[in-house]
């Protein structure tokens, strides 16, 4: 276990957290649930059958018959009233997993919801867009993994934050530009006194090569740069010059992120979906997430191909921005 991990464990056992697992019906997670409960991590609610799920330790609600799906249903047609959610169309919403947990979230009878484990990302996120919404003072919600690798001469003694690598299929160079800011202060927020690196990633080094790719990324550095002069961005950078120093001394010399990066942007969900599964499969890291940044009250997303290890180590991650958001 990554020394990351630990730390997010540690953390969340110091000041418990309720978080809501809507997949009840998924052995990972309900084998993530007993650990979590063993380990001390937070107070879990899971939604299912209570007849088939045995979790000590942990509280199981059925939506289908829970004694607040009404005054969910009632809030979820107030919220969605502009979009012509009717009464009729949120009770039968609200029987959905995802969305009580969401409910549950939005009502404060949460802190934190994790799911994912078997259903797509999109389906797992769309009920948080619409019912939690963005955070104040944000536009864009993204998604980052945080990718514990086993190569400590990269990043953070191996941890690094790569985004977006779950919700945004396509952002513009402004959006981008959001995503880089957003990824900087999250891995702020996660990795304490460490300074983020951001790198704006291509297949070109300060315009080495052409396409309109490379343009978008080249636009949303200066973007980013523009927003944030505080933060060390910088691009368009390849990988190679983004976090290996020789490399980043041929290519981009003068550049105080090359070679050196811990947050890797990406320039769109093909690269950074690909891009995680590879270092996570073939580099054999750790990958949490997707995470979402931007989001009003923590939800967070997994890969249908989780362990139940993944999943406790989002659960520590949620539980530990639920204590930030306090
Ligand atoms: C998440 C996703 C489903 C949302 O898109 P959608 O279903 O078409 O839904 P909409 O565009 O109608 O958005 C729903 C709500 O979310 C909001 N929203 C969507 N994306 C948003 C974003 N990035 N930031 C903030 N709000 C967003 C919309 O404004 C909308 O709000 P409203 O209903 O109150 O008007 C879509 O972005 C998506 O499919 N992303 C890719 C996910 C994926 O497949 N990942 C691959 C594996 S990880
Ligand atoms: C994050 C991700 O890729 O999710 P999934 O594998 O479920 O599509």
């Amino acid at each position: 276990m990554s020394d990351f991990l630990t730390r997010m464990k540690n953390a969340a056992k110091a000041d418990k957290k309720t978080i809501v697992l809507p997949e009840g019906e998924d052995p990972r997670t309900i084998e993530a649930a007993k650990k979590i409960v063993e380990e001390d991590l937070a107070n879990l609610v899971i939604l299912g059958n209570p007849d088939e799920i045995d979790v000590p330790g942990a509280t199981v609600i059925d939506p289908r018959n829970a004694e607040k799906h009404e005054e969910y249903a009632q809030k979820f047609a107030e919220l969605r009233a502009k979009k012509g959610v009717t009464i009729e169309q949120a009770r039968a919403q609200v029987m959905d997993a995802t969305y009580f947990g969401t409910m549950m979230v939005k009502m404060g009878d949460a802190d934190g919801l994790v799911s994912g484990a078997c259903h797509s990302t999109a389906d797992t996120l769309r009920p948080a867009l619409q019912i939690l919404k963005t955070a104040p003072g944000t536009k864009l919600v993204s998604a980052f993994m945080i990718m514990c690798t086993k190569t400590p001469e990269f990043g953070a003694d191996g941890t690094l934050v790569f985004a977006d690598c779950g919700l945004n299929i396509a952002p513009t160079s402004d959006e981008l530009s959001e995503i880089a800011i957003a990824s900087a202060n999250s891995f702020k927020t996660f990795m304490g006194d460490v300074e983020p690196k951001v790198a704006m990633l291509s297949y070109s080094t300060m315009g080495s090569a052409g396409g309109d790719t490379a343009k978008k990324v080249q636009e949303a550095t200066a973007f980013a740069k523009e927003k944030a002069p505080e933060l060390a961005i910088d691009g368009d950078l390849q990988l190679d010059a983004a976090i290996v120093p020789s490399v980043a001394q041929l290519k981009a010399p003068e550049s105080k992120v090359a070679g050196h990066a811990n947050v890797l942007v990406f320039p769109n969900l093909e690269t950074g979906n690909i891009g995680y599964k590879l270092v996570q499969r073939f580099g054999g890291a750790e990958a949490y997430g997707p995470i979402l940044q931007g989001i009003a009250k923590p939800v967070n997303d997994l890969s249908r191909g989780c362990s139940a290890d993944d999943i406790v180590g989002v659960v520590a991650i949620t539980a530990v921005q639920a204590q930030m958001a306090n």
